[in-house]
């Protein structure tokens, strides 16, 4: 059938929504699904002053937000340097943090992305 308008998806909105899902299969405690609580998290939101999870990226994609993959890799940094920064080396975000940056900026080197062909340019 054919898509209407409203339905069409904007090629790289597409490219980010499968980038989005390979780097949450990196997160399997979904410590990095949805913004960090101050419940759970003491003085998170005076520490961290630009929170950012993967709801917030998704709705971002959603909403047409995202002008280039550049900006996309600075908000999944951002998540991971946020947790990086609230949390002392050692502690299972931190390691979880710094692991999910590591797996996640192999899969978006050139060389990975250069098959998905022009969408870029
Ligand atoms: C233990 O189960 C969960 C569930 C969801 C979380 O964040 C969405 C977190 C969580 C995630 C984080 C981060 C990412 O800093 N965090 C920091 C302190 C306390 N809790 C968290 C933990």
């Amino acid at each position: 059938c054919v898509l209407k308008a409203s339905q069409k998806r904007r090629p790289l909105s597409r490219l980010l929504e499968q980038l989005l899902r390979n780097l949450e299969k990196r997160d399997p405690h979904q410590f990095f699904a949805w913004p960090v609580n101050d419940n759970f998290a003491p003085n998170y939101s005076v520490i961290i002053k630009r929170p950012m999870d993967f709801s917030s990226i998704k709705q971002k994609i959603d909403d047409n937000e995202y002008r280039s993959l550049n900006c996309f890799i600075s908000d999944f940094k951002l998540m991971c340097n946020n947790a990086m920064k609230y949390n002392k080396p050692g502690t299972v975000y931190h390691k979880a943090a710094k692991r999910l940056l590591h797996a996640g900026l192999k899969q978006l080197t050139p060389a990975k992305l250069r098959p998905l062909g022009d969408i870029l340019t």
